[in-house]
């Protein structure tokens, strides 16, 4: 255990840095308390114990029986000899843990290593010997969201004791680490493996929440390649690093296990860094929650549309690919990240369509090839595919495809046989039962692991429940910086009745900035929404409104407050004293002008003029 010597500080003289790093910090927290017997403790029962061996012998010798009073005084001084020994032992063990503390302290940027409390248990191997577990108490202060964080702990740990540590837990809420020596069995002498996988699937049921919110981003995070995608029964987040030697993410789920929550965080992760999003949103109204996110470009929901974003992906890794050859190296390439939501049913519902129009096997297998030809190359340029499947035995799962998946995400529970074919062992990773966003996951080469699935709200849903508390969410995880126009399908109007050539208009329609003219059901009900002069149907309606939380209400917006005031335009907002939660708004509109104080997480419906910029 660390203590903390008040001499040191007081003597020491303080650098500026170190009382930077200081002033980070809380206050130093209390000197903790030392369990067990303290050395000094146990030299004075030592010294106790001798005492009162020689005092029995001096009575005994009195009452005329020296020889018995040397007989017990013999075990009494082999005791106190015992104490002493234990003692020395036990300063040996304190100062190995002091040195541990220092290393620590050094290692996470605390001022010292008071500000850990560093609790060793179940010492082995030898006379001093090293701990079996290891519980690491550190301040709130300390950024532990790295995912390599609790592997950075492990290193120190390692360096120091020169022993083997793992993870066993890491409580990120009560800020604890707790590291054990992977190679001592605990449990019963009798092996029982089909027991031990109980139990660890129990434990890990227990471990794991059931729900866990996606945590904001740091600046840290955002400057990172890795996607968090959840928390191991360990407290470890675990992600996709789009920077990993593979590249792409399959989610593979039924119906109700949590795709769709975990693609929306991904989207929203994507966003948050500043990349581009592409959705093809196959059963259209899945992911329509993300359409109106800042640098999600598109959320394609036609079936015409979605072929049009899938295949103008794959000419943009086309086009890289040629960048590439050229010279440009791909660290110069921002990544794009193309999300195509139940791909099954997408490439299958293609290649009806191409069957219907009488066109060829190429037509037809038209989703199959792009996203075989993404899945292959498009790492290479920063073209990253999510593909969300239903079922475990389908073939891009196959053998040949797993080498270009960088992660796979099982939602909910896989029969043993799935589950075998999938991870090549059904035994360990079975979430067990069935919790929505609970999955097995595989990243690169580490073996699969349970994790609970972060939870993101659908902004959609957010927006017409006005649910604070989900509003609230997803202000912090909204992008402060949108750094990509919304786009829209831009396809050729020329009518014809060859099939062949309607198909062509799809593959030769392009990408293009701002909400089109030929907008979808989504965008016209959007755009049909009352306008400013009270117009509602549609053909007048210039921009497009949204709705969006009190405390995103800027001046110069066109807003409505509540039906009293209509729209007005906001030239003012001002913190309201004494009141966190609500914020002042001045407002002039046709009628006058006003103030309103308005509660910050309040949904209000903004307008933007037609600019096709969000
Ligand atoms: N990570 C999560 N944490 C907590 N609840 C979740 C999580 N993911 C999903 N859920 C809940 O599970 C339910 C189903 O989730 P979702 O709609 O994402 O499933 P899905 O796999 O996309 O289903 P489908 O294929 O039918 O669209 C929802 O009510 C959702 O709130």
């Amino acid at each position: 255990m660390a203590r903390h010597d008040p001499a040191d500080t007081a003597a020491g003289e303080a650098a500026p840095e170190s009382a930077a790093t200081e002033s980070r910090f809380a206050a130093r927290p209390p000197e903790p308390t030392m369990k067990g017997f303290t050395p000094a403790a146990l030299v004075a029962s030592a010294v106790a114990t001798v005492v009162l061996g020689l005092a029995l012998w001096v009575i005994l010798a009195v009452l005329g029986e020296p020889g018995l009073g040397v007989l017990f005084m013999l075990p009494v001084l082999g005791c106190a000899a015992w104490l002493y020994v234990v003692s020395v032992r036990r300063r040996k063990r304190d100062a190995v843990i002091d040195e541990l503390a220092t290393a620590l302290a050094d290692h996470l940027g605390v001022p010292d290593a008071s500000y850990l409390e560093v609790d060793a248990r179940q010492w082995q191997d030898g006379w001093v010997g090293v701990p079996h577990v290891l519980n690491v108490q550190y301040p709130t202060e300390v950024d532990d969201t790295a995912a390599d964080w609790a592997a950075g702990m492990v290193e120190v740990v390692h360096g120091q004791l020169e022993h083997q540590y793992v993870v066993g837990r890491h409580n990120i809420r009560g800020r604890r680490l707790t590291l054990r020596d992977p190679t001592r069995a605990s449990g019963s002498l009798a092996p029982d493996p089909a027991g031990r996988a109980e139990r660890a699937r129990d434990a890990v049921r227990r471990a794991l929440p059931e729900k866990i919110d996606r945590p904001v981003p740091t600046q840290a995070d955002l400057a990172s390649w890795l996607i968090p995608l959840g928390v191991d029964a360990t407290g470890t987040r675990v992600g996709w690093n789009l920077a990993g030697p593979q590249g792409h993410l399959l989610v593979l789920g039924r119906s109700g296990s949590g795709k769709r929550v975990l693609l929306t965080g991904i989207a929203v992760e994507i966003a948050a860094r500043g990349w581009p999003v592409w959705v093809v949103d196959h059963r259209r109204v899945d992911l329509l929650g993300v359409r109106d996110w800042p640098n999600v470009q598109i959320v394609a929901s036609t079936l015409d549309d979605q072929i049009v974003v899938l295949n103008q992906a794959w000419r943009e890794m086309e086009g890289r690919v040629a960048l590439v050859e050229n010279g440009t190296s791909r660290s110069e390439l921002e990544p794009l990240v193309v999300v195509v939501h139940h791909f099954r049913e997408f490439a299958g519902a293609v290649a009806d369509s191409a069957h219907r129009s009488g066109l060829g096997a190429g037509s037809a297998s038209l989703a199959l090839d792009r996203v075989t030809d993404l899945l292959r190359h498009g790492r290479q340029v920063n073209v990253f595919l999510v593909l969300s499947i239903q079922r475990a035995d389908d073939p891009l799962l196959r053998e040949e495809n797993r080498d270009d998946l960088g992660a796979v995400v099982a939602l909910g529970r896989l029969d043993g046989k799935a589950a075998s074919a999938l991870w090549g062992s059904a035994a360990n990773a079975d979430p067990a039962e069935h919790v929505p966003g609970r999955a097995t996951i595989q990243t690169g080469d580490a073996p699969p692991v349970v994790v609970q699935c972060y939870w993101t709200p659908d902004p959609r849903e957010a927006r017409r429940g006005n649910d604070e508390q989900e509003l609230y969410m997803l202000d912090a995880l909204r992008p402060n910086l949108v750094t990509h126009p919304v786009l829209h399908v831009r396809r050729s109007r020329a009518l014809t009745d060859n099939p062949e050539a309607a198909w062509r208009l799809n593959l030769d329609a392009d990408l293009a900035e701002g909400y089109g003219p030929a907008a979808s059901l989504a965008d016209w009900s959007r755009a049909r929404t009352p306008s400013p002069s009270g117009g509602t149907d549609g053909t007048d309606a210039t921009g497009w409104s949204e709705m969006i939380m009190v405390s995103q209400v800027q001046p110069g917006n066109l807003v409505r407050l509540d039906d009293d005031t209509g729209w007005v335009v906001v030239e003012q907002v001002d913190p309201v004293e004494n009141d966190g939660t609500s914020l002042r708004i001045h407002w002039r509109g046709n009628h006058g002008a006003g103030t309103q104080v308005v509660s910050r997480t309040r949904a209000v419906r903004i307008r933007h003029l037609n600019d096709g910029i969000y």
